[in-house]
């Protein structure tokens, strides 16, 4: 069964129509830039609102590690997704599992990203556009992975019509989503949500 990650929630009513739907897990968006960051009250609203079993995930881009540790100080998060250039030394820093996202345009060789990132929980591939870090809504040309000895998460622009057919082709751990399944930058369209995950169910 391939997992659901729905990422760049930003209220509690989506938060709970992810669940709903289906998803195993949520992104909440750390970095300021993002039209989906996050305030202090909209994270705790989206927590105490979220059901048991769903895996709470903080993206963060670049930030201090003094930024991170103090995120995880205030909230009760499962895993944490590196976005940026974050190095493996300080992606281990922080006692909590962490995937390392890897930017990609297309077939590359990733065994010195999986031996740098050897204790990683897991590697997720987005796609590289320039002078953007992610939630771009851009694909990269899927191709079937060799086994990377570690799970890994397909994402970038991947939405209802697309996710049968990357999941056919590349055959990941997990998937990833956020602008695919919007009405606009940080509200979620719970329609697209519910699709995305019936069509990802299905492939
Ligand atoms: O969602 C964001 O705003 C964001 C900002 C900075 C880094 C990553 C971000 N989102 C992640 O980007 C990928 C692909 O998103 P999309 O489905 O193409 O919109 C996904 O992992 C998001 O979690």
């Amino acid at each position: 069964m391939v997992r659901i990650k729905i990422c760049g929630i930003t209220n509690a009513a989506d938060a709970r129509a992810a669940a709903t739907v289906g998803a195993d897990a949520i992104g909440l968006v750390f970095y300021r830039k993002s039209p989906r960051a996050l305030d202090a009250a909209r994270t705790q609203e989206i927590l105490t609102a979220l059901p048991p079993f769903i895996t709470r995930v903080g993206l963060f881009v670049n930030a201090d590690a003094a930024e991170v540790a103090a995120t995880l100080q205030q909230y009760p998060l499962d895993v944490l997704q590196f976005h940026g250039d974050e190095s493996p030394s300080f992606c281990r820093n922080f006692d909590r599992p962490y995937i390392k996202v890897l930017r990609v345009t297309a077939a590359q060789d990733l065994r010195p990203a999986v031996d740098a990132y050897h204790d990683a929980q897991g590697l997720l591939l987005d796609c590289a556009v320039p002078g953007v870090w992610g939630g771009s809504g851009q694909s990269f040309d899927w191709w079937r992975l060799a086994d990377l000895g570690k799970p890994w998460i397909l994402a970038g622009g991947l939405h209802a019509g697309n996710v049968a057919e990357a999941i056919a082709i590349a055959r990941p751990y997990a998937v990833d989503v956020s602008s695919g399944v919007e009405m606009s930058p940080g509200r979620k369209d719970h329609d697209k949500m519910a699709q995305f995950v019936a069509r990802v169910r299905s492939a």
